[in-house]
């Protein structure tokens, strides 16, 4: 924006009819917007021809700006300098004597330099560049130029590359498409056009089958640290119908396909579907069947030329199943008693007999909630995934893949209500005092954080298993402490949607403004809590399966 005012120039915008105002030294043109302002057009009458720095902040957050900007901006005062470059983080401290050793200890006052462990030594524990808004706990420690022996600099620019597309393009627009209850189809495809949905399905990024790569990542140093992150970033935005919508269906029903589908089917969709030009989801759920998965009741039968499925019922809850072209579906394929030993799994392409339905729900409203009905639709053998009967094996596997992602979101959900609430109450002020200094306040932010940090160490841990596992031991070994961790992220998530919810107070009761990511997430925490099992069934299974494979590993009892 080149024109460049006086603050004498801005007075003279201050009726009614002609309404400038200064926001951080840039000049608004708000004789149109004011009628059309949500906080009325007699405050902002109240600031005309004025610096409205500090009435704007009071009221609003960044998203704003970044939303209205390039309608109502006309330019900036003259004493406004061009934004300097970031200066470099600070040095860390000389030590006097370098050859001083520093004992850990709690006494209060004493300087403790942790002696670095075995891990600091490797390249990839060297503390990076600090990255984000440095508030404590709000992002993980390694954005805060802490050590870590999980990143390196690759993971630095993919978080530097979609930070700045969450922060410039969707975050700013997310409150209009949860209501809207969809999000641009122009998005989705951005998904597939920079290289997203390729690096999202567990396994080792898939570059033969799209011409679309990361940017900042070459396909051969992906790891799952990267797929972590990008999900992780997504759930910035603070909403769990937007990260649903974009990696919701993808992310768990393309998976199966990629492992288990036969080569030739796998070849004739997956290309498109990696450019976000088709849509696929994942179809297990019935109106009577959720965890208790061998109970399935939708139906394929051989047809009689043993050519195609024929699949009868219904599925529920289904994510992205309104916009999807393709649905990777549990069927029943042998007797009503055949229990696990009985389920199939079969690509089924849209195609007659199929119909979607969007379902109203309380929560993730731009994620597409969907009822299925398939009526007589007729499925090639060749769209069978994994072999018949033994479709179980393909859902398990899935499992784990999808309960990290959950986690993942859970945790950064978190995090944005801790954030949410560390600036409000930076900034709100009640019986003369700053939120923050009300030891109440600090009391509920500390237990958010205590819960984030180490529930994120947790999954840091995982990841690194994961990452170092071939997949069928992953399954196996991992299985019980990914169903804890799920749990535990859930009722971190919970807790902090819930707290946020009272620093807040109405802000966060009425949607939209200020609060409106913590209101919005604390009606999507069910969503998080009952799919992908429910958080009862997680803690059940953390136990039953750990024990399980610590008996098979030599437990002595
Ligand atoms: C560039 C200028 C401005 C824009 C684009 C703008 C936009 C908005 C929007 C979109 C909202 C709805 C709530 C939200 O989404 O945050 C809102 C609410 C509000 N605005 Fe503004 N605004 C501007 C300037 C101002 C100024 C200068 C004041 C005060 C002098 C003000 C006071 C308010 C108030 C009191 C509310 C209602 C807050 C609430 O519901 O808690 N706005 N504004």
């Amino acid at each position: 924006m080149s024109t460049s005012f006086s603050v004498a120039d801005v007075a003279k915008h201050n009726k009614p009819t002609d309404l400038y105002i200064v926001v951080d030294e840039d000049v608004y043109d708000l004789t149109n917007f004011q009628d059309n302002h949500p906080g009325g057009k007699k405050i902002l009458q109240r600031v005309a021809g004025k610096d409205a720095s500090k009435q704007f902040w009071k009221y609003h957050n960044e998203s704003i700006l970044k939303k209205y900007k390039a309608q109502l901006q006309v330019g900036s005062l003259d004493s406004k300098k061009v934004e300097a470059a970031a200066p470099p983080p600070p040095a860390p401290e000389e030590q006097n004597d370098k050859s001083e050793k520093v004992v850990p200890s709690s006494e209060p006052g004493q300087v403790v330099v942790p002696a670095p462990g075995p891990a600091a030594a490797e390249e990839t524990a060297e503390a990076m560049d600090a990255f984000g808004s440095l508030i404590p706990f709000a992002d993980p420690n390694w954005y805060q130029s802490y050590h870590s022996p999980y990143y390196n600099e690759s993971h630095a620019a993919l978080r530097a590359e979609v930070r700045e597309w969450v922060d410039n393009e969707l975050e700013p627009y997310v409150t209009e498409w949860d209501e809207a209850k969809r999000v641009p189809e122009k998005i989705y495809k951005q998904m597939g056009e920079k290289g997203y949905l390729a690096g999202l399905m567990g396994v080792h990024y898939d570059a033969k089958m799209t011409k679309n790569t990361v940017k900042s990542v070459p396909p051969e140093k992906w790891d799952l640290f990267h797929e972590m992150l990008l999900t992780d970033e997504l759930s910035r935005t603070g909403s769990g119908g937007l990260v649903w919508n974009l990696i919701g269906g993808f992310g768990i029903g393309c998976p199966p396909l990629v492992k288990f589908g036969k080569k030739p089917l796998v070849n004739r969709i997956l290309p498109d579907i990696l450019n976000g030009d088709k849509r696929i989801c994942l179809a297990i759920t019935e109106p009577d069947a959720g965890s208790d998965v061998a109970n399935l009741t939708c139906e394929a039968k051989l047809s009689e030329d043993g050519k195609h499925y024929i699949v009868n019922g219904e599925k529920k809850w289904i994510t992205n199943g309104i916009w999807c072209d393709y649905f990777t579906t549990a069927v029943r394929t042998g007797t009503p008693e055949s229990g696990m030993n009985g389920i199939s799994v079969l690509l089924i392409e849209r195609t007659e007999g199929v119909s979607t339905r969007k379902m109203d729900c309380q929560g993730v409203w731009s994620s597409g909630t969907t009822y299925i009905t398939f009526e007589d639709v007729k499925v090639p053998v060749e769209n069978l995934i994994g072999k018949e009967n033994q479709g179980f094996k393909v859902i398990m596997t899935n499992f784990n893949h999808e309960r990290i992602g959950i986690i993942i979101q859970c945790l950064r959900f978190s995090r944005v209500c801790f954030e949410e609430c560390v600036k409000y109450a930076n900034k709100r002020k009640t019986f003369g005092q700053k939120l923050i200094n009300h030891p109440v306040i600090r009391l509920k932010l500390a237990h958010m954080a205590r819960q984030i940090e180490s529930s994120y160490s947790w999954l840091e841990n995982l990841v690194y298993q994961c990452q170092r596992m071939g997949e069928t031991e992953a399954m196996l070994r991992l299985g019980g402490a990914i169903a804890g961790l799920k749990a535990q992220a859930t009722t971190t998530f919970e807790f902090c949607t819930k707290e946020a919810a009272q620093i807040f107070g109405g802000l966060a009761y009425s949607r939209g403004g200020q609060g409106g990511k913590v209101e919005r997430l604390y009606r999507d925490t069910l969503a998080y809590k009952i799919p992908g099992g429910s958080e009862e069934i997680m803690l059940d299974l953390s136990i039953r399966q750990s024990m399980r494979v610590h008996k098979a590993l030599g437990m002595k009892l």
